[in-house]
């Protein structure tokens, strides 16, 4: 069977997804880092009043030159406005965000003025016409739409949906990515291991990297290479409703890789097995109801390989967050020459330094798909499109940062 290029799987993954999660209104509190449901209209004009941006005089633009006094006739603090107008050769003490009082369009600093704080001021540096005074809805205005679905509420976006007005938000239910690990070689970390048993791992990157791209991660534990317990547990996904499965491991074509039989007895619709990639190569997707099946390689650092180029898209997806399919990788510098590649396309572990240049990417000389090490070291990973002609140091290269 032919490799299916990853851009190609990554599609029709991103095709099989049926809809984004449910919503939910949570207090804004709540709120961080979660997606918008929901276009949000400004519900109030920011600000609301015309109002000063520094501590100084309101003042009128016409009296404005070098010298000339001005009488101070009272006060304008933020949330206590003055009430009265200001007449030629008038002055009126005004704070940062204090309402400008009728009659002045320009604020005189402080700093520009002499004898501040007695009942005349002198002008020193004239405010120009309209200088430090914010017009009203300068920010936003009343039904403007300033955040849109699929928006990630960072921390501009809270505060602005705060200042706009809304005290809860309809945000994006969580994905529910169920996580299986299959082996039967496996034990959970600090259990004891038999001499052929290693500690499983991949579920706990696949957590990270669920919880990073704002889904919560349900964990089914470790399955063995036995039809009826990965029916049992395939069967527990489908219960707790999940929006997407995991497999790790069994994927490949041995005789103890019996994942893919177990989810078509479910009745997965199988949607492509065997990507150009490595690692990632046994990779797998489907659909089984309405949960979409990625089933994973076992190799560590496969999993998680697979995990950011096809995961963290699909998460995003079901937030109906905008171009999940898009282009991550950016350009940088290659380090050093590489040889030509074949049909797979290359994510290799690789360090990455700042240079005068730009980012230099240097591929690590050892990229076995069980070492962990090597990708705990990485700051990223170089890409080798497929049947790639050699490359040499100082040739622009894509990559993805890891971090
Ligand atoms: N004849 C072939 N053999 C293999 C092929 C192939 O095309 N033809 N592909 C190789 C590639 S590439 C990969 S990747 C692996 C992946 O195979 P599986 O997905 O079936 O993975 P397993 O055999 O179950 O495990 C591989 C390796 O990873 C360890 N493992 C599994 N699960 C975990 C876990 N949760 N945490 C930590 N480590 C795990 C497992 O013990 C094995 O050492 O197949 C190649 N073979
Ligand atoms: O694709 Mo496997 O993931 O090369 O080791």
């Amino acid at each position: 069977m032919a490799l299916t290029p990853v851009p190609v799987a990554l599609k029709a993954l991103l095709d099989s997804v049926p809809g984004p999660t449910g919503s939910e209104m949570l207090p804004l509190a709540r709120c961080a880092w979660r997606v918008l449901a929901a276009d949000v209209k400004a519900l109030r004009t920011q600000p609301p009043f015309a109002n000063s941006a520094m501590d100084g005089y309101a003042v009128r633009a016409a009296d404005m030159e070098a010298g000339k006094q001005l009488r101070v006739i009272g006060e304008s603090a933020a949330g206590r406005r003055f009430d009265g107008s200001v007449r030629p050769g008038e002055a009126v003490r005004i704070f940062t965000g204090a309402p400008m009082p009728e009659g002045a369009d320009s604020v005189l600093m402080q700093e520009n003025a002499d004898g501040v704080g007695s009942e005349t001021i002198t002008v020193r540096v004239p405010a120009h016409k309209g200088q430090f005074v914010r017009a009203a809805g300068l920010d936003f205005r009343h039904g403007d739409v300033p955040l849109t679905a699929g928006r990630v509420l960072d921390s501009a976006a809270l505060g602005l949906a705060a200042a706009m007005g809304h005290p809860q938000l309809p945000v994006r239910c969580k994905p529910r990515v169920a996580i299986l690990a299959t082996g039967d070689e496996l034990v959970a970390p600090g259990e004891p291991t038999g001499p052929d048993q290693i500690v499983a791992s991949n579920s706990f990157s696949l957590m990270a990297l669920v919880e990073k791209a704002g889904g919560e991660a349900l964990d089914l534990g470790i399955a063995r290479d036995d039809h009826d317990d990965l029916a049992a547990r395939i069967a527990a996904a489908q219960a707790a409703e999940a929006d997407v499965l995991i497999t790790l491991g069994g994927a490949s074509v041995g005789d103890h890789d019996l994942v893919q039989e177990a989810l078509k007895r479910a009745g997965m619709s199988l949607g492509f097995w065997k990507i150009a990639m490595r690692p990632g190569k046994p990779m797998m997707t489907g659909r089984l109801g309405r949960m979409v099946v990625l089933g994973l390689p076992g190799n560590p650092v496969s999993s998680i390989v697979c995990g950011h180029l096809f995961l963290l898209p699909l998460i995003e997806a079901l937030l109906g967050m905008a171009d999940p399919d898009r282009d991550r990788s950016i350009p940088a510098i290659l380090g050093k020459d590489m040889p030509a590649n074949d049909e797979r396309e290359d994510y290799l572990r690789s360090d990455l330094a700042l240079t005068p240049a730009g980012w230099m990417v240097t591929p690590f000389d050892r990229q076995d798909s069980s070492m962990l090490g090597t990708l705990a070291r990485a700051k990223a990973l170089t890409i080798r499109p497929a049947h790639a002609e050699p490359a040499h140091k100082g040739d622009i290269c894509r990559i993805l940062p890891l971090r």
